[in-house]
């Protein structure tokens, strides 16, 4: 007796799109969730919708090859045409995501690499710059760290994706910076057409559509410049950029009919994008966070500031040493916990239909794993909503592993860049405890609730820096 999943009501044409809130739809679901259970579906206007928030479940549904398209939806869709790596399917994605996981292997942002001090040294580099730039504003500021952050974490993106860098000034970046801010919003505001795609014929959201694919457009024409000044370098094996390594792969295999399949311009520009987009904007709101609840946590801070003093002393802090600084992986590990950065997850999309066990899940149904019910499940983690990094440490004080906890997801599609992530998260976030400490003026007042787009990014707030030494 197969069925589909118990769900919400389904309007005709909308489903159940009208009750959810579009401000903070990770809320609605997870309370329908506890209505009517781990697995359940509805419509979305024309997108039939299945929402997991049992890790296991997650875990087992997105270890099957009949998941691993991404959701039907049609504004990333329409934008992006299948190319890249983000929401590519089927043999382009497999050939992809290995080429991509030997690439940032080959760049030292992985967890064996023999580049991996190389990597070290960059993130280091901006670490450093970040540091100095705060201080060079003088013993006590003031400011909301979102632009000194965008531009050193976007600067080591850059480094990686197009092998070179711009200054805080440079006009080019800031037009990149501005066009990647505003291309986030615009897709939150495209969203209803996703699941209501005749939504299409109504101005506002055509202009919004235009101005997203002109956009992608001037980025490509730009990127253009890039692989053309990356050519008249010389390419040698100890290439450490993604233009670099996508010029030697498809010399590699120039005579195969993979150049036009995988190896084709279009394909290059959307995987520059890709990766700059899956790196930066994912990286820089985690950290965002860590900074806001480490400010509004002093307690829990000068924990952390003082295990660095004693088992780092006053040099910089390493890679080497995270592994004596249980209280920095715990504070990262509880920011990403009590701020999914993408609370309803990446969903993903079935081939075919397939079954959850007495569920019948229809092919072309978009897969939700709501990773903000599996990290605020009070069930698992007692009053889910204090941020508290000794869940994620064992009586010894130790760090430990957590199977409810998936930032990256898991499966087939897992995220490619989940150490690269941890090294640059560690690092800044360490080294800018140590010399930093955060507070903010009036606690109350600090709103936490964030809001969401692609990505769930905290409101603008200020926090105050006292340079310590
Ligand atoms: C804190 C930082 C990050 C978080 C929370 C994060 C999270 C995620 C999640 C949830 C997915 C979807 C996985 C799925 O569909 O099952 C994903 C995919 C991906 N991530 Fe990350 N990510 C982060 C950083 C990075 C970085 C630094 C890179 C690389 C430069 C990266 C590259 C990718 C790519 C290429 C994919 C697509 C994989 C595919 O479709 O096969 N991510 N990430």
């Amino acid at each position: 007796n197969v069925h589909l999943p118990p769900g919400p009501l389904n309007l005709p044409v909308v489903g159940s799109l009208l009750y959810l809130d579009p401000k903070q739809p990770h809320l609605t679901l997870t309370k329908w969730a506890k209505k009517y259970g781990p697995v359940f579906g509805m419509n979305l206007g024309s997108v039939y919708t299945v929402v997991l928030t049992d890790p296991k479940t997650i875990k087992s549904v997105f270890s099957k090859d009949v998941t691993t398209c991404r959701a039907p939806l049609y504004v990333t869709h329409g934008i992006m045409k299948g190319y890249g790596i983000v929401c590519s399917e089927g043999d382009l994605w497999k050939d992809q995501r290995k080429f991509i996981y030997n690439s940032l292997r080959q760049f030292g942002a992985a967890k064996i690499s023999e580049n991996k001090e190389k990597m070290e040294e960059l993130i280091m580099e901006n670490v450093l710059d970040f540091i100095n730039h705060i201080k060079e504003m003088g013993l006590e500021v003031y400011i909301e760290p979102l632009e000194p952050l965008r531009h050193n974490i976007g600067s080591i993106m850059n480094q990686i994706v197009f092998g070179h860098s711009w200054s805080r000034e440079d006009e080019t970046w800031n037009w990149l910076q501005n066009l990647q801010e505003e291309g986030i919003k615009l897709i939150g505001v495209a969203g209803p057409l996703n699941f209501l795609p005749f939504l299409r014929y109504i101005p506002m959201f055509k202009r919004t559509m235009d101005f997203l694919i002109s956009g992608k457009l001037k980025t490509h024409k730009l990127y253009q410049d890039l692989i053309k000044k990356q050519c008249e370098n010389i390419i040698s094996e100890d290439y450490n950029n993604l233009i670099q390594a996508f010029i030697i792969e498809k010399e590699k295999r120039k005579d195969t009919k993979d150049i036009e399949k995988f190896y084709n311009d279009q394909q290059f520009y959307h995987l520059l994008a890709d990766i700059f987009g899956a790196g930066l904007d994912t990286t820089l709101t985690t950290l965002r966070w860590y900074l806001l609840f480490m400010a509004t946590n002093p307690q829990h801070q000068d924990i952390l500031r003082q295990q660095i003093e004693e088992e780092v002393g006053n040099r910089l802090v390493k890679l080497s040493d995270i592994h004596s600084l249980p209280w920095l992986e715990a504070s990262i590990a509880e920011t990403q916990r009590i701020r999914s950065v993408v609370p309803l997850g990446i969903p993903h999309g079935t081939q075919e239909e397939f079954k959850i066990g007495k569920y019948k899940i229809p092919k072309q149904t978009m897969i939700v794993p709501l990773q903000w019910a599996v990290h605020m499940n009070e069930e698992v983690y007692e009053n889910p909503n204090e941020f508290n990094p000794k869940r994620f440490l064992s009586k010894q004080g130790q760090f430990i592993k957590n199977p409810n906890f998936i930032p990256f997801q898991t499966g087939k599609r897992m995220c490619i860049g989940d150490e690269f992530a941890r090294m640059i998260l560690y690092l800044f976030g360490s080294n800018i405890i140590q010399n930093f400490r955060l507070t903010v003026k009036d606690k109350e007042s600090v709103d936490l609730t964030g809001e969401c787009g692609i990505t769930l990014n905290p409101k603008h707030q200020k926090i105050l820096f006292q340079k310590l030494f």
